[in-house]
């Protein structure tokens, strides 16, 4: 009865060239869905290389080793089952994205990428080439001859066609042309970072994919922390008819993911056939097909598709940051983490990252072998692991107080991590003198406010990174978006660090997520939540805070959406400003843009300097990953006169 098929979506936690890695998972996936009696298995994208090699995909041995570990290791263990596996193809003299289709220990030949992710943080354009729309030729590898392009390929009568993730995602998706060309089944192997709400985006498209193109549609994403700064959610669906009949719960601290459903391919071929728009497409395409093994089954059963748990933005936020830092972790070969604590919000974020990192391991993976080879067999307590895991210090100057000592005391007790308190004014004060001698005078704040303000962030900096060797630690660097903005930092001083977890987010969105961690998982971040931000690196006196020395957060996050996102000149934004902030005179908007773009400018290279950081929505300023600006520039300084011009017009002057 040629009805019903067993089909199957993993999720798999790849690294870049991992290839022993990469296999092993690729091989225990294959054997579960085995086991579970699947026909057909759809894995992400390039998953036998991981899809993050970046300009290694230009190496020639990169995909000959995947096509070796294809032919040597994978088809092998393909018996009755067929299976989709990722892998860059050369052909041409180029190097395309390519899908292998093996079907029952033979290799059926290559679907390639049409449309290559070339936005955002996606840089394939660079490392591949796109297949030419209904195009079919031989390809010829080590001991056979297949056919790779823009095929369907027929298994046992069930035919299967290709959109490859980014496939997906544009107005003419390959989809439209298959469904015409009378598929049962489309498959999406992806490789689809994390962002803000983007798993709904996916659902749509697999869910109207399966209704307008009366198809079984498939989608299997990567999980985890791929390659540092991208985070796969493990998102894999399989829809039909228009709805989701199975998915997986992201964000899990797994090697891997696997989903399965029974679906009716008669309904579609049913519903297909009597659409009066459906023109089926007489190509001549090459059809492949294999008989000696059925991919068919007799079950009929259908399982109830169980929730996706519907995550807020601020559980969203943590569950991709703290996936994001236990793979960075491990990946990198280390210990845990350093944090600089100084009871303000930054560095609090970074440590209730990490303590909900321990907190939601041990809670859902207890046994992982990264964490039993930190903890042993004994302790399961998120405190125990925190204890192994993360050192903190606080690094007291005259200019810091009591209360920032007591905050990040009493969040550190609160998480288990290790805490020392330090007093760096002897450095502070050795420092002064060696500038003072050079400068042959006392150094004063009126003269010398940064130069003073650096001393003391730089002298934060050998300690933590002493403390961080010392254990083979990650020393966490605690800017946050908006700083990052207007390079509101000391280089070498509180940049120093190897990952940044929170500079891909603003500060106004951390300070209301303190606020909600407090409530749900760390009471002590009260202290820290009732202080104003501060740099508190002048004399306490002055009462530094951060929105005094630049401009109140909520506009500076308001002008770098308009400024970077909508790419809006600064008269734009100073037109918007001035219908949106109740109050502000044309003068103070004028000052806040003058500050803003003086500063966003002037501090590209502090931006190019920053540790990794992880990529969480579309307004991120990473420059290797996602906001291009160039290091030297007009500085705004055409934009701004014009500007000013226009506003001295409007005091009637
Ligand atoms: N294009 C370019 N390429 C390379 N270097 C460039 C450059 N433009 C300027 N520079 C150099 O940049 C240097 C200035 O940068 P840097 O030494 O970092 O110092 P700078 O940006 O001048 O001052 C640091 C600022 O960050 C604030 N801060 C510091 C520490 C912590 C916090 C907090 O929020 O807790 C805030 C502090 O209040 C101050 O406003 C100068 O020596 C200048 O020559
Ligand atoms: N007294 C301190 N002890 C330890 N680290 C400090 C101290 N003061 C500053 N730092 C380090 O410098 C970083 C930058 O300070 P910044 O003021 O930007 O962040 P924050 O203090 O964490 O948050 P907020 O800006 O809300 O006060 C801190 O996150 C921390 O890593
Ligand atoms: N690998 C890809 O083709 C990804 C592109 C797609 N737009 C995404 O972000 O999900």
């Amino acid at each position: 009865m040629r009805k019903h098929i067993h089909i199957g979506a993993a999720a798999l936690n790849t690294t870049p060239k991992d290839w022993s890695g990469n296999t092993d998972m690729i091989l225990a996936v294959i054997d579960e869905a085995k086991r579970r009696g699947l026909g057909l298995l759809c894995l992400p994208e390039l998953v036998t290389t991981g899809y993050g090699c970046e300009d290694e995909f230009h190496a020639p041995y990169v995909s000959e080793w995947a096509m070796r570990i294809l032919l040597e290791k994978i088809i092998p263990a393909t018996r009755e089952i067929a299976v989709t596996v990722g892998l860059p193809i050369r052909s041409h003299g180029a190097t395309y994205n390519a899908i292998a289709v093996v079907v029952n220990a033979e290799l059926l030949g290559f679907a390639v990428k049409q449309n290559l992710a070339g936005d955002g943080i996606h840089y394939e354009p660079r490392f591949f080439k796109a297949w030419p729309s209904g195009h079919v030729e031989h390809y010829d590898f080590d001991g056979g001859r297949c056919l790779i392009g823009d095929l369907v390929f027929e298994i046992d009568g069930l035919r299967v066609g290709f959109e490859i993730c980014e496939d997906a995602w544009v107005a003419g998706r390959p989809g439209v042309e298959l469904a015409q060309r009378a598929v049962d089944v489309i498959l999406n192997p992806s490789a689809s970072h994390f962002s803000f709400g983007k798993s709904r985006i996916r659902e749509r498209f697999v869910q109207e994919g399966s209704r307008a193109f009366h198809c079984v549609y498939v989608y299997a994403n990567l999980i985890g922390n791929e390659a540092g700064r991208a985070i796969y959610d493990g998102d894999c669906l399989i829809a039909t008819q228009g709805a989701i009949v199975a998915r997986t719960e992201p964000f899990q601290f797994q090697d891997y993911l696997l989903i399965d459903a029974v679906v009716d391919v008669e309904a579609n071929r049913v519903n297909r056939n009597r659409q009066a728009s459906y023109r089926p497409t007489f190509d001549s395409v090459e059809r492949l097909s294999v008989s000696e093994w059925q991919v068919w089954t007799e079950a009929a059963f259908t399982k109830a598709v169980p929730m996706r748990t519907a995550y807020t933005q601020n559980e969203e936020f943590y569950r991709a940051v703290t996936l994001g830092l236990f793979d960075y972790m491990r990946k990198a070969r280390t210990n845990g983490f350093a944090i600089s604590l100084s009871g303000g919000a930054d560095s609090a974020a970074c440590l209730a990252l990490v303590y909900l990192m321990a907190k939601t391991v041990l809670q859902e993976n207890p046994q992982h072998p990264y964490v039993r080879q930190l903890l042993g067999d004994a302790d399961t307590t998120t405190e125990a692991l925190m204890r192994r895991i993360c050192v903190c210090a606080y690094q007291g100057t005259i200019n810091s107080s009591d209360t920032t000592e007591d905050a990040a005391r009493v969040l550190a007790e609160e998480t288990g991590a290790q805490f020392v308190s330090i007093n760096v004014q002897a450095l502070v004060d050795e420092y002064e003198t060696i500038l003072s001698g050079y400068l042959g005078r006392p150094l004063n704040w009126e003269t010398d406010d940064i130069s003073r303000q650096n001393i003391q962030a730089r002298c934060r900096a050998p300690g933590i990174w002493a403390m961080a060797n010392a254990s083979n630690y990650l020393l966490l660097s605690t800017s946050n978006r908006s700083e990052a903005a207007v390079g509101y930092c000391t280089m070498d001083g509180d940049t120093a660090g190897s990952l940044s977890p929170v500079a891909g987010i603003d500060k106004t969105f951390l300070r209301q997520w303190l606020v909600w961690a407090e409530r749900e998982h760390l009471p002590s971040l009260q202290i820290v939540n009732g202080l104003n931000p501060t740099a508190e690196l002048r004399p306490l006196s002055a009462d530094q805070t951060d929105e005094e020395d630049l401009m109140p957060y909520p506009i500076l996050n308001r002008i770098q959406k308009l400024a970077v996102v909508q790419k809006k000149s600064p008269r734009a934004i100073f037109d918007c400003l001035q219908d949106e902030v109740e109050g502000a005179s044309a003068e103070q908007t004028f000052a806040w843009l003058k500050r803003y773009f003086s500063l966003w400018s002037r501090n590209q290279w502090k931006r190019e300097r920053y540790a990794p950081s992880f990529h969480v929505d579309d307004e991120n300023l990473d420059p290797r990953s996602w906001c291009r600006y160039p290091i030297l520039s007009g500085g705004y300084i055409d934009e701004l006169a014009e500007l000013e011009a226009f506003v001295f017009t409007l005091k009637g002057n």
